[in-house]
């Protein structure tokens, strides 16, 4: 389980507060109005925004002042954060260890990896020779190489088109079932909450509310949401 214990962030005069649990293998999606703190609730999860009072607890661990590479967490952001001068097999090494010295063991788990995601007979090609759609596979690649039980994703698909970004998403979805992952996935479309999560937590007016189901919430969306969606 993953708790948010009265956290609270502030950023200049952005103030944001959490206070809710997540069930370990839960589909979590993050939705609220632009510049609500959808990325901020994110960070403050995986370490990389200082909250100023609560805790974070992850399966009965304190874990709120673990640096971000000490957390339970593999992290994926929008731009899929690959080295342009490594190869496939490189950049998803990464997440094995960041030196790229790899053992035997650790090579057969990258190529495990790449194969999992369809790319094994890319490995050896550069991010630039890649479809948007493969980067995103490489970056999910690097994701599973992590084996950490809770996956953030950060609108990852959001540059892809319609038919690949559903692609992608079910790819996720099929990825974090087989491993029991946890996943929490912030997006700007509902369609995208609805096809791979079971449950919802809005952003919106400085709180990050608990989690409620995917369909119930956007069947009869609050005000926030519903001025959001339009
Ligand atoms: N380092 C910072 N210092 C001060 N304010 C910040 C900082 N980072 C973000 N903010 C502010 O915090 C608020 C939340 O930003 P955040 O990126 O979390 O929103 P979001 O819901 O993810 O937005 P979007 O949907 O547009 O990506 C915004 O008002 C933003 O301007």
């Amino acid at each position: 389980m993953l708790t948010l214990e009265k956290l609270r962030v502030q950023q200049g005069d952005f103030d944001l507060s959490a206070d809710f649990s997540l069930q370990e293998g839960a589909r979590t999606a993050v939705l609220g109005p632009s510049g609500a703190g959808k990325s901020t609730l994110l960070g403050m999860i995986a370490g990389f925004v200082q909250t100023m009072s609560g805790r974070v607890l992850f399966r009965g661990d304190d874990i709120t002042h673990a640096t971000p590479g000490a957390r339970p967490i593999a992290m994926l952001f929008q731009d899929n954060n690959l080295f342009p001068h490594l190869d496939v097999t490189q950049n998803v090494g990464l997440g094995v260890t960041p030196d790229l010295r790899l053992s035997a063991d650790q090579k057969a788990k990258v190529f495990g990896a790449l194969d999992r995601v369809g790319l094994a007979e890319f490995a050896t090609r550069k991010p630039a020779a890649l479809s948007g759609g493969q980067q995103s596979r490489v970056a999910l690649a690097r994701i599973l190489v992590q084996d950490r039980p809770l996956i953030l994703l950060d609108e990852p698909f959001a540059a892809l088109g319609p038919a690949l970004k559903a692609e992608m998403l079910d790819l996720v979805s099929e990825l974090a079932l087989e491993n029991g992952a946890t996943l929490m996935m912030v997006s700007h479309d509902p369609a995208d909450a609805r096809r791979i999560t079971d449950q919802t937590i809005l952003v919106a007016d400085g709180v990050a509310h608990g989690p409620q189901p995917t369909a119930t919430l956007l069947d009869n969306p609050p005000p926030a949401l519903q001025a959001y969606l339009g």
